[in-house]
């Protein structure tokens, strides 16, 4: 298994849709299949699939299909009708690339299945032992894609995906062994409206591989809620749902998408089939589901969605009737592009009138689409560093966690074999022995040598040396063996250095990505508590304007009543205002430095820099009484620098006395 669990600190930092909406109308597709029965043929009977021109004709009384009038029979209208010989490969070619297109330009989209039992709705979505079916091969289609755009568009991506399961009206995840398995909590997030299922554990996956073995797990897990072993299924709706995020650093921009596979369970019958199985209220229970979807679409079809789809709307309770149709929300009339395939008999009437109706009125709907794509602020990029490291780090543990265990097998395998020394006390004592015995054979060689030169027709002579002969070769086989084993002995010493070795690169690799993760938290962190303070100075600003405003609002009341003074009372002096109140100003030229401070009535007010300048509003109120008056020629504007306060000066506003 190399797919690893997220975090919940992960799975939090997805990012949220945008608010403005510039969302588009998009129907949903609706795509008719049925199964191939023996002896049913097109055109018989009840019922007439067109692939060519995509409707179905359905007999609804008595009398020839050919010749029916607008009262005996309906017409139903589909994005695509195959025929009863249409392959898995047909249907896909048809749906996949659509699909991944949509998802891999940001939209969110979702194929979901919809027929009664054994109508083939798992054979077309999961597949069966002679073919994929759409789930597998979407999903190794998408991942050849990423790959793709990463070589061609210098693109990063990041998969997550989880499963889970309906039954009975409670939510399950796949993942956790079957009978550790609690019912979850489901909810939308305030923020972003976005479907929310409490501790449900999706895993990251890198590749198709790691996807195949997530989904293998998921479908080992055999388990799955409702299984019946007299009907062989389970009756469960399994969801599926892949988040794919894609990254185009040169470009700063972020696509968030998700894909929702999602494989209904039929309704069921209370009949002879399921008595056994199951109570009819339990049988109530488990179609709870497929009749809320039934009344959810049948309410939308009915509402002119343009003019519903709002925030109201999505909270609309019909989908709150059923787990279902609360996970289907964003599909049936959401921010999604549905698309439906309905699976049906030919042979069974009632259940095939019933499905085409549903397939009519779900086509009906109409969702609003946006792509998902959004830019990237330091902020986010920081974030998505830090997931990308944690990403990395925990695939660098599972590496190393891989061959620790694989160290320690090798370990185990060199501890059963003979050790170094053993074998070098062996060899010297095989040698010795060798000598030996070569010695033994020299002394027998001269014995025999003697004994032919004595008596040349002895026949022991020959079996003697035949017998030393075959000690010679058991002996030449031994060291041969010996020398194998040191040999052996020696690589796996080498195989243990080389992995020793690896393992500690890894752990270094390891340590080093741990720091540049704090660094990278450190400088979050550092950048976060700027933004306080300077989101603090600005508040300091704004209040300083304020002030500011209230001080020339008072001035210019200042400045009106001098005026008055000054029309009623002859100057005393050239250029210059005397107030009522003993306050004297002075006029400063048009275009003088002082006319572009912020204190000028006329000057556009500078703006603020971040942190650059800080001014208080007590220098303010002390900076006229500390000045003294320069009379300069009258023109236009006030310097107010050049206030003169005397000491009867009259309050003002915030000075605070
Ligand atoms: N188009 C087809 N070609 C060949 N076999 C098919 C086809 N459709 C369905 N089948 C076979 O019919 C049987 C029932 O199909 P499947 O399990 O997919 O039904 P289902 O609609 O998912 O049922 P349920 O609602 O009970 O889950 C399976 O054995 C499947 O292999």
């Amino acid at each position: 298994m190399h797919w690893n669990l997220m975090s919940k600190e992960q799975t939090a930092s997805s990012v949220s849709l945008p608010t403005v909406d510039n969302s588009e109308p998009c129907h949903i597709e609706v795509l008719l299949r049925t199964v191939p029965e023996k002896g049913l043929q097109n055109n018989e009977s009840t019922f007439k699939a067109s692939s060519s021109d995509n409707t179905v004709l359905f007999r609804t009384s008595n009398g020839p299909l050919q010749n029916t009038t607008g009262d005996t029979h309906s017409t139903f209208q589909f994005d695509k009708v195959f025929n009863a010989n249409a392959t898995q490969k047909d249907v896909q070619d048809f749906l996949l690339d659509p699909t991944i297109n949509d998802v891999l330009n940001g939209y969110n989209s979702t194929i979901l299945t919809y027929g009664p039992s054994f109508s083939g709705k798992s054979y077309s979505l999961i597949g069966s032992q002679d073919g994929g079916g759409i789930l597998p091969n979407i999903c190794k289609a998408l991942f050849s894609t990423l790959e793709d755009r990463v070589k061609t568009k210098g693109n990063n991506f990041s998969v997550s995906v989880f499963a889970f399961e309906i039954y009975m009206e409670k939510t399950y995840d796949l993942l956790v062994p079957l009978p550790e398995r609690k019912p979850l909590k489901l909810h939308r997030s305030s923020s972003t409206m976005d479907l929310e299922i409490k501790d449900i554990r999706p895993a990251h996956v890198s590749s198709f591989e790691d996807l195949k073995s997530y989904i293998q797990s998921v479908q080992n897990s055999g388990n799955r809620m409702g299984y019946s072993s007299e009907a062989e299924r389970s009756r469960s709706h399994v969801v599926f749902q892949l988040h794919i995020e894609q990254r185009n650093r040169g470009r700063d921009i972020l696509k968030n998408s998700s894909l929702y596979l999602i494989d209904l369970h039929g309704a069921e019958k209370f009949d002879k089939r399921t008595e056994n199985t199951l109570s009819q209220d339990a049988l109530k229970k488990l179609n709870q589901s497929i009749e809320a979807l039934k009344n959810t679409v049948e309410c939308l079809e009915i509402k002119n969605l343009d003019s519903i789809y709002s925030a109201k709307a999505s909270h609309s309770s019909t989908y709150r009737e059923s787990q279902l149709t609360e996970v289907l929300q964003d599909s049936l009339g959401g921010n999604r592009k549905t698309k439906v395939i309905l699976t049906c008999f030919l042979s069974n009437v009632p259940t095939t009138l019933s499905t085409l109706k549903f397939g009519d009125s779900i086509r009906q709907i109409n969702n609003r689409v946006m792509d998902n794509t959004s830019g990237l602020n330091l902020k986010k990029k920081m974030d998505l560093f830090v997931q990308d490291m944690k990403i990395k780090d925990d695939n660098y543990i599972s590496q190393i966690n891989i061959l620790k265990a694989e160290i320690d097998t090798l370990k185990g395998h060199s501890s059963q074999s003979v050790s170094k020394e053993d074998l070098a006390t062996k060899y010297d004592d095989s040698k010795k022995e060798n000598t030996k015995l070569k010695l033994q054979l020299d002394s027998i060689a001269q014995l025999l040598n003697r004994l032919t030169t004595e008596n040349p027709n002895n026949s022991i002579n020959d079996e003697v040396s035949e017998i030393l002969m075959k000690r010679c070769e058991q002996i030449a086989q031994l060291e041969l063996s010996f020398d194998r084993q040191v040999n052996a002995n020696s690589k796996l010493e080498k195989e243990l250095e080389y992995k020793k070795s690896k393992e500690e690169a890894l752990e270094s690799m390891n340590v080093k990505l741990l720091e540049q993760i704090q660094l990278q938290e450190k400088e979050i962190q550092e950048l976060l508590t700027t933004n306080a303070i300077l989101k603090g100075e600005l508040e300091t600003h704004t209040k300083l304007n304020e002030t500011r405003n209230e001080r020339i609002k008072y001035l210019e009341g200042s400045v009106k009543e001098l005026g008055i003074n000054k029309s009623a009372t002859p100057s005393p002096r050239k250029g210059s205002v005397s107030s009522s109140s003993g306050n004297t100003m002075s006029h400063i030229e048009e275009g003088s430095e002082l006319s572009n401070s912020p204190w000028s009535l006329n000057a556009p007010s500078k703006p603020v820099g971040w942190g650059v300048r800080k001014v208080s509003s007590s220098s303010i109120a002390t900076m006229g009484s500390q000045e003294s008056f320069t009379p300069r020629p009258f023109k236009k504007g006030l310097n107010l620098h050049s206030i003169k306060v005397t000491p009867n000066t009259s309050k003002s506003p915030d000075s605070g006395n």
